[in-house]
């Protein structure tokens, strides 16, 4: 079973469908950059909307420990996301789990790359694209993702429901995470996209 997390998520409503629809996790964007920013007093309203059992995960890059924790202070994400250039030192300082994002460029050795964040509970792969640290919307070649490893792998860039079952069959993740590929608009979910995405996952 291939667990499913639906980023960028900005409204309630929009969290209650991917619970309903049966996803795993909401991710929730500390990058002000992203027009998928939320703060975290409305990120707070989020996570106390979910039901149980669905975790609520925080997005930062390269946020300062100060803001981290200032966020943390207000919202109780269960897990952290880092996306950006932050040390295992950095990740580790907050007493939370944490995902930690690498961007894939050919030539990467990914094993290599993912031992130096041991203590992560998962390296999610994302597609790169020069100066946009990520929710590119767009893929990135599979093959280059080691099927040898011992981390487990979230997948993420560019996933939509017509071609997340590919995806799973070449890389078999632990877990995928999709953000543009379920929205109707940047930051507004699609209840039916999510419903889509979330039966193609659980179909494969
Ligand atoms: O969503 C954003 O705006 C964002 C900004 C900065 C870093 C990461 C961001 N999003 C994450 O990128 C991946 C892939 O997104 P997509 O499915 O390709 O749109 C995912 O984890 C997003 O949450």
């Amino acid at each position: 079973m291939v667990r499913i997390k639906i980023c960028g998520i900005t409204r309630v409503e929009d969290a209650l469908a991917a619970a309903r629809a049966g996803a795993d996790a909401i991710g929730l964007v500390f990058y002000p950059a992203s027009p998928r920013a939320v703060s975290p007093t409305v990120a707070r309203q989020i996570i106390r909307a979910l039901p149980p059992f669905v975790t609520s995960v925080g997005l930062f890059v390269d946020a300062s420990a100060t803001e981290v924790h200032q966020v943390l202070a207000e919202a109780p994400l269960d897990v952290l996301q880092f996306h950006g250039n932050e040390s295992a030192e950095f990740c580790n300082q907050f007493g939370r789990p944490y995902l930690k994002a690498l961007r894939v460029k050919p030539g990467d050795d990914l094993n290599a790359l993912a031992a130096q964040w041991p203590d992560a509970s998962g390296i999610l792969l994302d597609s790169y694209k020069d100066g946009v640290p990520g929710g590119t919307g767009e893929i990135f070649d599979w093959s280059l993702i080691p099927l040898e490893r011992n981390w487990p792998l979230v997948l993420a860039g560019g996933l939509t429901a017509d071609n997340v079952a590919d995806a799973i069959a070449r890389s078999a993740p632990w877990a995928v995470d999709v953000s543009g590929g379920v929205e109707q608009a940047k930051g507004i979910k699609n209840a039916a996209k999510i419903n889509s995405f979330v039966q193609e996952v659980k179909r494969v």
